[in-house]
């Protein structure tokens, strides 16, 4: 039997150019055990990946503020302190980043993401006043409440699917997914990983983004048919 799955978004099974590679689709739906998608991108996201790609909706989203899985919708994290942070940055000349409307932050409900063009420095002093987390996924900056993790939602989501946490593989690309792969079993870092998720992974592949993710589920399911 190949082993549960947990799979971030960005850096993981996407192309250099952002966008989403649909050749990964066959193998995630033809998987033979859960797969679940853990990302920072708000919950309506990874929620339509898994309807585009025909798999369940097992989904970690939000770094962990919001989980699902077969039907168990859990939230973890202090929304209202998140606000209260961001009306601060905001107070302070802080902008989020966004263009127009921002479609980022519409439907996040316990954190907030803020581009990586904004203030760094203004927005790591609000993380601090407010007790939150400043995680940098390589794609955005993300304000979160501490002890809410991917890692934390995924052991959650495990014991709805009725796994144990280290039976789970794991393939992301940044340090929003190093509590992953200190919860899972077996981890791997895509080559274009930034180091602290290169230093939690068990393994670093040769290739990076989708074709490494693919080189890594494949050799995970030749193993356990072999
Ligand atoms: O939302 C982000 O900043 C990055 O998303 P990811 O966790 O799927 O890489
Ligand atoms: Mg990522």
């Amino acid at each position: 039997m190949v082993p549960p799955l947990a799979l971030d978004i960005d850096g993981t099974l996407t192309t250099p150019e952002h966008t989403i590679a649909p050749r990964a689709f066959p193998l995630l739906a033809e998987w033979d055990a859960p797969v679940v998608i853990a990302t920072g991108k708000a919950f309506p996201y990874p929620v339509a990946l898994c309807q585009f790609a025909g798999i369940p909706e097992r989904v970690v989203a939000e770094n962990g503020g919001v989980a699902l899985a077969d039907g168990e919708l859990r939230y973890a994290g202090d929304p209202e302190r998140v606000d209260a942070a961001v009306e601060a940055f905001e107070e302070r000349g802080g902008t989020l980043g966004w263009d127009g409307v921002d479609t980022i932050n519409r439907w996040r409900e316990t954190e907030v993401a803020v581009s990586r063009t904004a203030d760094e420095a203004l927005l790591r002093e609000v993380a601090a006043e407010f007790d939150l987390e400043f995680v940098d996924s390589g794609y955005a900056f993300h304000l979160t409440t501490p002890g809410v993790s991917k890692g934390a939602a995924l052991a959650g989501v495990a014991e709805v699917l009725g796994y144990d946490p280290s039976e789970f593989v794991a393939v992301g690309d940044s340090e929003n997914d190093a509590s992953t792969f200190e919860t899972v079993g077996e981890s791997y870092a895509v080559a274009n990983a930034d180091e602290t998720a290169t230093r939690a992974a068990d393994h670093t592949l040769d290739r990076g983004y989708v074709d490494g993710t693919l080189d890594a589920l494949r050799a995970v399911r030749d193993a356990e048919t072999e």
